[in-house]
């Protein structure tokens, strides 16, 4: 008779899956460095004109909110440098675990939203552009925004309450700290999260192919114009074209790659048997480098309102010659300032 011997074959535990190589303890960390500094300058100079700019309209409102979070977005990366790049304590990644990742996925998200609501703001200015606003609307809108900020927040909070498992060990992740309930409940925002950035993005898609056409129609209405009367100025078809791919372009490369990551990645979190060492070590590689891609909006977001809106570049140029040229203040007023930021996104 053979008696049956069972085999525990130890694969070992995760913690022994390191996911320390050169390019995540080196190039990431620099990678971030560059997006922190660049990052801190564009959105508070962001903030500064902002600043000035009263919230008299909806996008002004939104393009408000974007930088605050931005702003926080950018604060966050010191504390991921610090971890990715081994230097940190085993406080400090504890921290980033639960606190700086936490706030960096709910900036990301809230200018997610808002790039959908202000593709909506646009697409109304555009389709009618005497539709004006008034105070209720302007209230109703701070209260939509209050809402969102809430409510993220909330779905945010139990992934840093539940991230509370001790850990001795100095080479964990985010995961192992984890109680049950803590992974699930990542897990549950991770699908919520997917919802939100594809239904956003079918909303920029959709709102900007409408643009498009009003901006076409508006477009052959001038240039009709234009030859009836030679001395008007028509409108660059290719700057229409660039504007609206621009925008674009930027929540494609900044959101998408990293939607399709965070699928295998958040499975490979939740369900460990799945897979083997090397197929996770994969798939965080692949988070990371399409996370920093994603991280790279906080630094494209003031460009784009640099480069791309003419007249945030004017209101800039306005403040910095007003703080010049203090008895002229008067005369470029607020009108002008509200004016600028009326256009592109
Ligand atoms: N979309 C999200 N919204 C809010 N918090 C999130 C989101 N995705 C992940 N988190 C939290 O951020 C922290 C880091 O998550 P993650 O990047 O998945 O882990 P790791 O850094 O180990 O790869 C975790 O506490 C996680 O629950």
């Amino acid at each position: 008779k053979i008696n049956s011997i069972s085999v525990t074959i130890v694969v070992g535990p995760s913690f022994l899956c390191f996911r320390n190589d050169i390019g995540m303890t080196t190039v990431f960390p620099l990678l971030y460095t560059v997006l922190f500094i660049l990052g801190l300058s564009l959105n508070g100079l962001a903030a500064w004109v902002f600043l000035r700019i009263p919230s008299k309209s909806h996008f002004s409102i939104y393009l408000k909110n974007i930088v605050v979070a931005d702003i926080i977005m950018t604060l966050t990366f010191p504390f991921k440098i610090l971890a990715d790049a081994n230097l940190a304590s085993v406080g400090e990644r504890v921290f980033v675990c639960r606190v700086s990742s936490v706030l960096f996925y709910l900036t990301m998200y809230i200018s997610i939203l808002f790039f959908g609501l202000i593709s909506i703001d646009r697409c109304r200015k555009t389709i009618w552009p005497f539709v004006g606003t008034s105070p209720r609307r302007l209230l109703h809108r701070k209260l939509l925004l209050g809402f969102i900020w809430t409510s993220l927040l909330a779905l945010s909070l139990p992934n840093v309450i539940l991230t509370s498992r001790p850990n001795t060990s100095s080479r964990f992740k985010c995961s192992d700290l984890k109680i049950e309930m803590g992974l699930k409940w990542h897990e549950l925002v991770n699908h919520v999260c997917q919802v939100i950035f594809w239904g956003n993005l079918v909303t920029v898609i959709v709102c900007y192919m409408l643009i498009s056409k009003e901006l076409y129609k508006s477009y052959d209405r001038t240039r009709a114009q234009h030859q009836a009367r030679p001395g008007t100025n028509a409108p660059h078809k290719k700057s229409i074209q660039a504007n609206v791919f621009l925008v674009l372009a930027v929540f494609f490369v900044c959101f998408v790659p990293f939607h399709f990551a965070r699928v295998p990645y958040t499975i490979s979190q939740t369900q460990v048997r799945m897979f083997n060492c090397q197929q996770k070590l994969f798939f965080f590689q692949l988070k990371e480098s399409t996370l920093w891609l994603s991280s790279l909006n906080s630094v494209l977001d003031p460009l784009i309102y640099f480069f791309l809106c003419k007249s945030f570049r004017s209101s800039l140029y306005i403040q910095l010659h007003r703080d010049k040229q203090e008895n002229n203040r008067i005369n470029y007023g607020t009108i002008s300032t509200m004016e600028t930021v009326q256009i592109l996104l």
